[in-house]
């Protein structure tokens, strides 16, 4: 058995882990990184990067049958479904490398192949090796969550660390779950040539504003995905030639593949979290504010596994937090009132702060929410992208959330991140000068449509108005 004694060992190495790790080699701190399986974790290798791979596969396949509008005869291209995956592997292969074990040791870490578990509270045993450090953090990621229902483990069933293998295009692909990751995956295997229905149990896009998820979901039914709410999977049962059918409680559909997509598990099992007196249920590791466990004080959580939102960038954050933490002594004080998400389907459905309901229930009269449509910004209607909306809720005059459907609402949320983030206020927006014409112009018209009643439609402003006029030479 070999033994380390260093300052940090992190358990993981996806997106949460390597920023800690990055961040703390390089400031000098002595690191150990363990990973059982491929470095990256679940964003690189199963879950963000292919899934946008495929998308813009999915785009590529879709616009040359939507040319007619602009004079550009419509075209049926052919899609080959393996090459699409050859398309979405390369894209994984190009990143990788900034995720690798080579670049992580090239930084100073010492990075070990394996599974690591809790040997003691202040040891953690990879292989064989024992590292003791001062500090922990436990960065294990989520995996499909895959639920008890009857019949499904008689079937094929595909999760997000299957789908994008997959080789052959799929005849009918059945998604139970309309969260993002069931969504997306719809959206672009229809494009590529599937029959797909969505099974959702409650709402589609449930956890976003219901008014903009809807245009999202036309959108999607207009394409030819079916998706069926308020019909919960209750039975899976499998037919002649590998003939998939789910029972729900609105009726069943017959398939020729499977994809579960129903949430999320979090990655404990296994890992000597009781012999290390570390918390946790079945969000994950039970943390404070800081991402600290509650129950053994030299272990933080970052990433899916600290129990919160189960996104990239969070990971990336709650990284950047605890290198504070650690490497400094300050407090790492996670917020969440700041953090922004996008779902990649077309239209793109972003968000960040309260909802509209939120709002209305948390500052009540005290609330205004301003909107400001595609259809009126002359860059959407250049190029045919004229369905979507921005919705901007403001108290006091600052936003405290927005949510946007439509082209680039990706891209386009990130001014009210930073807005949220900075307690900016909506003069920080108006006051922009943007260039002409893009769909960034879309959230200061937002701003002004905060302005302009203030503005065009005041007594007072018109009798200043009024008397300046008489005076001026
Ligand atoms: C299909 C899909 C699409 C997504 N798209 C987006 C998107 O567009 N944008 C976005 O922001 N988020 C997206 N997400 C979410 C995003 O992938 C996760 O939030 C992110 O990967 C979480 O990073 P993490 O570091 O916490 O965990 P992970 O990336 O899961 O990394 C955890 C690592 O820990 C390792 N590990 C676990 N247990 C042990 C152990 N005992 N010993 C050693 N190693 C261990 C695992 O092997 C893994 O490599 C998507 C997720 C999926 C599934
Ligand atoms: N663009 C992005 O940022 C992106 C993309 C994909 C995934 N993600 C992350 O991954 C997480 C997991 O995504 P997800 O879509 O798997 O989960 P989710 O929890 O967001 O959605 C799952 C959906 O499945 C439904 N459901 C649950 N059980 C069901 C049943 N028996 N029958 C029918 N429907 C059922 C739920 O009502 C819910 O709407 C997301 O919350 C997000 O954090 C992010």
């Amino acid at each position: 058995m070999t033994h380390l004694k260093v300052d940090l060992c992190i358990i993981g190495a996806g997106s949460a882990g390597l920023s800690v790790a990055a961040g703390a080699a390089q400031m000098g701190a002595s690191v150990v990184l363990i990973e059982r399986a491929e470095m990256g974790g679940d964003c690189l290798n199963a879950g963000c990067i292919p899934s946008k791979a495929l998308i813009a596969a999915a785009k590529h396949a879709y616009q040359p049958q939507h040319g007619a509008a602009f004079g550009v005869e419509d075209t049926t291209p052919q899609v080959d479904f393996a090459a699409v995956k050859d398309h979405v592997r390369r894209v994984i292969d190009t990143i990788a490398p900034v995720d690798s074990q080579e670049r992580f040791e090239g930084l100073g870490c010492t990075v070990i192949r394996a599974d690591a578990r809790f040997v003691s509270r202040t040891e953690v045993q990879a292989g064989d090796t024992i590292i003791t450090a001062r500090r922990f953090v436990i960065a294990t990621g989520s995996g499909p969550f895959v639920p008890p229902i009857p019949g499904l483990d008689g079937v094929m069933v595909h999760t997000n660390e299957t789908i994008f293998d997959l080789r052959d295009k799929p005849d009918h692909l059945i998604i139970i779950g309309g969260g993002p990751i069931g969504m997306e995956m719809a959206q672009a295997h229809r494009r590529l040539g599937c029959a797909v229905t969505v099974i959702e149990g409650a709402k589609a896009m449930g956890k976003d504003d219901p008014e903009l998820a809807a245009i999202v979901l036309d959108r999607l039914r207009g394409e030819g995905v079916a998706i069926m709410e308020d019909a919960k999977a209750e039975r899976v049962s499998g037919g002649e030639g590998g003939a998939i059918t789910v029972h729900t409680s609105k009726g069943r559909v017959t398939g020729t593949h499977l994809l579960v997509a129903v949430g999320r598990a979090v990655k404990v099992d296994g890992m000597g979290l009781d012999v290390a007196g570390v918390d946790h249920d079945r969000k994950g590791i039970t943390v404070d504010a800081n991402l600290r466990s509650v129950s053994n004080k030299a272990v933080y959580a970052a990433g899916d596994v600290a129990g919160g939102l189960q996104f990239t960038h969070v990971a990336g954050y709650h990284g950047g937090q605890l290198v504070r933490a650690l490497m400094f002594g300050l407090p790492a004080r996670a917020r969440t009132d700041h953090i922004p998400w996008a779902t990649y389907t077309d239209p793109e459905l972003a968000h960040v702060g309260l909802t509209e309901a939120e709002a209305r229930k948390r500052h009540g009269d005290k609330l205004t929410v301003v909107r400001s449509e595609y259809a009126h910004n002359d860059r959407a209607n250049t190029e045919g992208r004229t369905t979507g909306l921005i919705k901007v809720m403001v108290v006091g005059g600052r936003p405290v959330g927005a949510s946007i459907v439509g082209h680039l609402a990706g891209e386009l949320i990130g001014m009210w991140a930073m807005a949220i983030a900075n307690k900016l206020k909506m003069t920080a927006i108006s006051n922009t000068v943007l260039p002409y014409p893009t769909y960034m112009e879309l959230n200061k018209r937002a701003a002004g449509a905060y302005f302009s009643p203030k503005l065009f439609e005041s007594a007072t402003v018109k009798r200043v108005v009024g008397l300046v006029q008489r005076w001026l030479p």
